[in-house]
Parts: C-alpha cells; sequence; structure tokens
C-alpha cells in the first residue's frame, strides 16, 4: 500500500503531528498539536486540509479535548467546537458524528482510550479508501490509455492527493497507482487561486517523479478544447444523494468545458464524503473565506522567505466562495472505494448507509 513520505497527520502520545500545510510547497514544518484549540485552528486555517484528512484530524481533536475531562459536557463542547470550523466538506461532519455515537453510550471514564481507538480507527480506514480508491480509478485509466503510443493526459484541480488524506489521497490515487504499475501518465495542475492547492499537487507529483504540467487555472479550456486531455479527475468536499459533488472553484469550469469537448470527468471520493442527507448540490453549504486571500499571494521572495504579497490595494472589495457545485449531469462517475458509479448511482453503492 502506498506510503506517504511524511505522514499528514500522526499519533504522539496524548497529542498529534500534522505536516503544516500552510507554509507549502515553500517550507516543510511539522506542527505538535496539544490541546482542542489548536486543533480547530490548524483545521480553520488550513494548516491541515483536504476533506478525508479534516475528518481524522478532527476525530484526533475530539480525542485530545477528553484527555482530561471526559464528561458528556466537554465532549459535546469539543464536537461542537470542531464541527465551526470549516463548512464544506462533508467528512467533518462525518468523523464526528461517529466519534459521539462511539463515545457518549460509554461512561466517562472508559471515553478517552475509546476516543483514541476511534480517531486511529478513522485514520487506518481513510488509508484503505484512498487504496480502494486507487485500484478502482487505475482500471478506468488502464482503458483509456489502450492503444495510445504516449502517456495519457490527467487533468486535476486543487489538491486530492495524499497531502489531503491520511493515505495516498483520492484524485491522486489512481495516477500513483499507474505510476507504481508502469502506466505511461503526465498531469495537468491547475494552480487553485486564490490558496494554490494545484501548488501543492505539483510539489506531491515532482516528489514522486510524476510527470505534470502546471497551467494557470484559466488554460484549462483551451488544453481541452485543443484535445490535450484524456480525463479529468478531481477530488470532492461532499456529494450530494444525486451525484452533484461540491469541490474547490473552478471545478465546475472545468466540468463544463470537459463535457463541450467530450473528455470524461470522474470525481474520486470515500463513503466519507458522501453526504445521503443532502438531496442536491443546492442544499450543500458553501464556505467564504474572505477577501484577504484574493487580494494576496504567498511565495518565497529573493532570499528564501516566505512572504504574504498584497496583489490587490487593500480597500479593494472582493469575494471568496471556496467551493463550487459540479451537477451530476456533467460527472461521468463517482470513484468510490466500493466501484465506480454513475453519479446517480450512489446508493446502489451504499444500500446500508443510514444517512
Ligand atoms: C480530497 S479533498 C477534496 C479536494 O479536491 C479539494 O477540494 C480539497 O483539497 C479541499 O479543499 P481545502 O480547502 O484545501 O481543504
Amino acid at each position: 500500500m502506498f506510503t506517504q513520505p511524511i505522514p499528514t497527520i500522526r499519533r504522539d502520545g496524548d497529542a498529534v503531528v500534522i505536516l503544516d500545510q500552510a507554509l507549502l510547497p515553500h517550507a516543510c514544518e511539522l506542527r505538535r498539536l496539544t490541546t482542542l484549540e489548536e486543533v480547530a485552528t490548524a483545521i480553520h486555517s488550513m494548516q491541515v486540509r483536504g476533506a478525508p484528512l479534516i475528518g481524522a484530524t478532527a476525530a484526533y481533536g475530539v480525542a485530545i479535548a477528553l484527555a482530561t475531562d471526559a464528561s458528556d459536557a466537554r465532549l459535546d463542547h469539543a464536537l461542537t467546537t470542531l464541527a465551526a470550523t470549516r463548512p464544506t466538506a462533508v467528512n467533518l461532519h462525518w468523523a464526528l458524528g461517529q466519534m459521539r455515537e462511539r463515545l457518549l453510550p460509554l461512561a466517562a471514564t472508559e471515553r478517552p482510550a475509546a476516543a483514541w481507538r476511534e480517531a486511529e480507527a478513522i485514520h487506518r480506514d481513510d488509508a484503505e479508501m484512498c487504496a480502494a480508491i486507487g485500484r478502482h480509478g487505475y482500471a478506468i485509466l488502464e482503458r483509456l490509455a489502450a492503444g495510445l503510443d504516449r502517456p495519457l493526459r490527467v487533468m486535476t484541480h486543487c489538491n486530492a492527493g495524499w497531502l489531503a488524506t491520511c493515505g495516498a489521497g483520492t484524485a491522486l490515487a489512481p495516477v500513483y497507482e499507474a505510476q507504481a504499475r508502469g502506466l505511461a501518465i503526465e498531469v495537468w495542475v491547475s494552480e487553485t487561486r486564490p490558496r494554490n492547492q494545484g501548488l501543492l499537487t505539483a510539489w506531491e507529483l515532482r516528489e514522486a517523479g510524476v510527470p505534470l504540467r502546471l497551467i494557470a487555472d484559466n488554460a484549462a479550456g483551451i488544453l481541452l478544447a485543443r484535445g490535450e486531455v484524456d480525463v479529468v479527475i478531481t477530488g470532492a468536499d461532499r456529494v450530494a444523494a444525486n451525484g452533484d459533488a461540491a469541490n474547490k472553484v473552478g471545478t465546475y469550469l472545468k466540468a463544463l468545458a470537459a463535457r463541450e469537448h467530450g473528455v470524461p470527468f470522474y470525481i474520486a471520493a470515500p463513503f466519507s464524503t458522501v453526504d445521503f442527507g443532502c438531496a442536491d448540490g443546492g442544499a450543500i453549504p458553501i464556505e467564504d473565506r474572505g477577501p484577504a486571500e484574493v487580494c494576496t499571494v504567498l511565495g518565497l521572495d529573493s532570499d528564501g522567505a516566505v512572504k504574504s504579497l498584497r496583489l490587490a490595494p487593500e480597500s479593494t472589495a472582493a469575494a471568496n466562495p471556496a467551493f463550487d457545485v459540479t451537477p451530476a449531469r456533467c460527472i461521468t462517475g463517482i470513484i468510490t472505494e466500493r466501484g465506480v458509479c454513475a453519479p446517480g448511482r450512489l446508493r446502489d453503492l451504499y444500500p446500508d448507509a443510514a444517512r
């Protein structure tokens, strides 16, 4: 199974150590989180990011919160605090729901150890789900590559690689599987303004030796129109019951262009990203992260120091919807750990799901 070059999160006694993604790809630092408040800040500020990783981190946050006080009131406080950190990725709420369900029936004395056990299980399961998504997605790539005398060209958006999960990633898991099996592949990576998660994708692919080309977000249309993309695969932060999928802002435009030019468009996501409680994409809450991220950019100065640079004058009005919703009609299929399905057929894969 894929091994993360640096664990995105790991337990360290009664704390966790995270890879701080706020500085990547310019600086690689680990951070130890020891309190509920530190975990909540790490999620909100995107030191940890990516729907599956946010879910696992929140689960560890509950375990950290219960270390000294495992009363009902403390559990409730931890769940409420963590639930308020980010609204769109449903994995957060799914993981907190799992923790609540397991811990609430237990006596307070039993909860701390059980909380760590459950958080570690969520962590482990996510890595396994990524591996299964990789295998199912690989079958699609292998089929599309049949007969080609050049590498298969995959386009992705945002970062849905190992950095966004506890394993190989979601959208990038099939890419890593292809690399492991020797299928020639190259990846178009869009920069993903305003937080530039595409730079994280470029970083992890380059480190892994997967050929890639970084593009400005707006270059996706011309590449799809020219026939320079064989397939688009992105992750998701929440998939509604009808298959509409919320993902990083900019995904929708890629899906529209892919449809126009007859290029297959796949969403890769585990069960923890599926929300049967949302009938369609209109019910998915979209995070607005405020104007500052749009008006600034993070980079390295000529002395090699990580700096935030102002792009637009201080008083410039800006809007920053962080996600958009791709309608099911623009999605060729959803790659899950249980297999691939048409967007409207998720229930067939999860007949046992309550929510
Ligand atoms: C594997 S998570 C889904 C991704 O495709 C993507 O939208 C994402 O990384 C989440 O966004 P982020 O805002 O960086 O936490």
